[in-house]
């Protein structure tokens, strides 16, 4: 059975968060729904709001190598949950990459690589959006089951790269320094690694690249221990998503029942806030990404900025 899908259109705007208007139709667009353009006649767009899925959201599971992403994602994977794990996803679709010998190991191209990713998860996604349709689920139904969070878990050192969202790993230098060791190592890799660790390279890299970003302390936990707060982290990270998501909808509706009531779709326009290319952009939206701010008590204790280990490279 096949749900029913938006026609796509052959309005070619990008946009932010917003809404934008071809000749015969609306276009909504939200950076939530990562990419996702949706399209309905002007006529129909009353009903715009019932048409959406809810949105689906894309977390990397970051990290120096040895802190348990791959021990963590296969832990959430054997559950249910949905993870894409790179270092496959490469060598399965003949990601081109090169070897640096120097420093022992890959360097893949990015660009290929962010590309296929988009489309695996555009397709992982369509893939949801059918359970959704056909086992009639709700947004009450999402945290049911693993199958049912519209999430997809990006599991590896480079995922930041490829989210906006992502989730640190962080392990004290020490217990690293044991970890990488017993996988044989060089100690020249050894230190590269916890000298990065020490002094949060792949945590101040996320700040560069990601909307939101969340940490997770492993050192003195187990593995169960540590998934249950990843677990804990994704449903919460999702709830709070999906309420700015929510809020962007709900003006969304009454924007299409300004219009549906016959108000000229200029006058609608007016009053909105517009950006150089046409697009309605909802501004708070933007405080989203702002961590510092962060309210949900949950979220909170995953906010980044607890570990500093750095006096250990005096
Ligand atoms: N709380 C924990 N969370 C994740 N891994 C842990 C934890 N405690 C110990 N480990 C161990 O640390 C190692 C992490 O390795 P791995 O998952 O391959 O890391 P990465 O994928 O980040 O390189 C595994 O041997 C795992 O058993």
């Amino acid at each position: 059975m096949h749900c029913p899908i938006p026609k796509t259109s052959s309005v070619s705007k990008t946009v932010k968060n917003g809404v934008c208007f071809g000749k015969n139709e609306i276009m909504v667009y939200s950076s939530l729904n990562e990419k996702r353009v949706l399209f309905a006649d002007v006529d129909r767009c009353q009903f715009m709001t019932d048409i959406l899925f809810p949105p689906f959201l894309t977390i990397a599971l970051t990290g120096t190598p040895g802190t348990g992403k791959t021990e963590l994602s296969k832990t959430l994977e054997s559950e249910g949950y949905r993870i894409l794990h790179i270092t496959e996803f490469i060598k399965n679709n003949n990601i081109p990459s090169e070897r640096d010998d120097e420093r022992d190991c890959d360097v893949v191209d990015m660009d290929a690589l962010e590309e296929a990713v988009f489309e695996y998860q555009q397709q992982i996604r369509k893939e949801f959006n059918q359970v959704y349709y056909s086992d009639g689920l709700t947004l009450e139904d999402l945290h049911k089951s693993p199958q049912y969070l519209p999430v997809l878990l990006v599991e590896s050192h480079l995922a930041h790269y490829l989210c906006d969202l992502s989730v640190v790993l962080r392990t004290h230098p020490y217990t690293l320094k044991d970890r990488l060791s017993e996988r044989g190592y060089s100690h020249q890799k050894v230190m590269e690694n916890i000298l990065a660790e020490s002094i949060d390279v792949v945590l101040c890299d996320c700040f560069d690249y990601c909307r939101r970003v969340y940490e997770i302390e492993t050192t003195n936990q187990t593995i169960d221990e540590t998934a249950n707060c990843l677990k804990e982290l994704i449903h919460a990270l999702y709830d709070d998503e999906l309420k700015a998501y929510e809020g962007l909808m709900g003006k969304m509706q009454s924007l299409s029942e300004d219009v549906a009531a016959g108000v000229p779709i200029s006058d609608v326009l007016n009053s909105y806030s517009f950006e150089d290319d046409g697009a309605i952009v909802y501004t708070d939206n933007d405080d989203v990404g702002d961590y510092v701010k962060e309210k949900n008590p949950i979220l909170m204790k995953y906010t980044p900025g607890k570990n500093d280990w750095s006096e250990l490279t005096e």
